[in-house]
């Protein structure tokens, strides 16, 4: 079965590539389990082509030709795959992320999220988030100048003793990258994120010396080990990727190459941001995760059962992801 959703944002998310104001997308039911796709045109299929895919997927036989029907939509995959494996961790009574890994943690370490927005509002925003219990705070960059970005850092970075990160979405060129990694290197700015366009997968060689350089939309459209060659850290979104399985082996190649992997949400609904949440329990050690993004939206398809605590998410001891979507999402 499927259903669709459209949630709006509490306030909407200002970032390189433009505004997100609100998220739509699908619930997919099947044999008990639950999945959720919710594209994002830039990171995966558009809307249409992922409602076509999932109405080919329930109407398929069995779940391999299901997930056959989902090659090329990752958002489709991803609620396809998701409620298989949901479906057959209910079924053996374990955990999501006992089904995807042997030993997963009990909690994730998770970083806040804070928008576009002047130096004060910045400087709000960061101190908020510590306020509230987060010891790492990723701000978006790239929307405004340069100068006004690394007068944002800077503010940040001398108002709080939070760890920060940047989020650029691709928005430099290579020349403004290298003075931006010179100025936050001083800032002591854990690592950037997608400075460059993804195509410029070689720009990113030798960026980093001292702030790490940390790759996203790069992963939409290069091969993983490509990617894993030239970044210090690898964002993983398991909606763009086509499912938490594969952002599990994606994970797992990560650390063999050694490179950290973060998982983030592309600001999805409870099911994919709880599901994600059991990925990123699996993977021992993990850095602070871009998963605190429930605040992010006004209303949402189920109760949160995996809220932010104090800088950490728990995961859900309940069978499966633990979202127990309502009847009238
Ligand atoms: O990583 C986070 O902190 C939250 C997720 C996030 O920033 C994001 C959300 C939607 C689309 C793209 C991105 C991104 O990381 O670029
Ligand atoms: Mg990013």
């Amino acid at each position: 079965m499927i259903r669709a959703f459209s949630l709006a944002l509490d306030a909407p998310l200002p970032t390189a590539n433009g505004t997100i104001d609100h998220r739509s997308g699908f619930l997919f039911e099947r044999d008990g389990g639950v999945g959720e796709a919710t594209p994002l045109p830039g990171w995966t299929e558009s809307r249409e082509d992922c409602g076509a895919a999932l109405r080919e997927a329930d109407a398929a036989d069995d779940w391999d030709a299901a997930l056959a029907a989902c090659e090329g939509s990752p958002a489709a995959r991803h609620a396809v795959s998701l409620a298989r494996l949901d479906a057959e961790s209910r079924a053996r009574g374990i955990t999501l992320a006992a089904r995807l890994a042997d030993d997963p943690a009990g909690s994730v370490p998770v970083n806040a999220t804070v928008g576009d927005a002047g130096v004060e509002a910045t400087v709000e925003a960061v101190e908020n988030a510590l306020d509230a219990g987060f010891e790492t705070v990723k701000v978006k960059v790239g929307a405004r100048s340069l100068a006004d970005d690394l007068e944002r850092m800077r503010a940040a970075s001398d108002a709080t003793d939070a760890t920060l990160r940047a989020d650029a979405n691709g928005a430099w060129s290579r020349e403004q990258a290298r003075e931006a990694f010179d100025a936050l290197a001083g800032l002591g700015v854990e690592y950037v994120e997608q400075p460059l366009a993804a195509d410029d997968l070689t720009g990113h060689r030798g960026l980093g010396d001292g702030v790490g350089v940390a790759l996203d939309e790069a992963t939409t459209n290069h091969a993983l080990d490509d990617v894993l060659a030239v970044a210090d850290c690898v964002v993983l979104k398991p909606m763009a990727l086509g499912g938490v399985d594969r952002a599990r082996d994606a994970a797992l190649a990560a650390r063999e190459a050694g490179v950290e992997p973060v998982v983030t949400t592309t600001i999805d609904a409870a099911v994919a941001r709880t599901a994600a949440v059991h990925l990123a329990a699996g993977v021992p050690e993990i850095s602070a995760c871009g998963l605190a993004t429930a605040d992010l939206l006004a209303e949402d398809v189920a109760d949160d059962p995996a809220p932010v605590e104090s800088g950490r998410i728990r995961v859900p001891d309940a069978p499966g992801h633990g979202v127990e979507v309502s009847v009238d999402a």
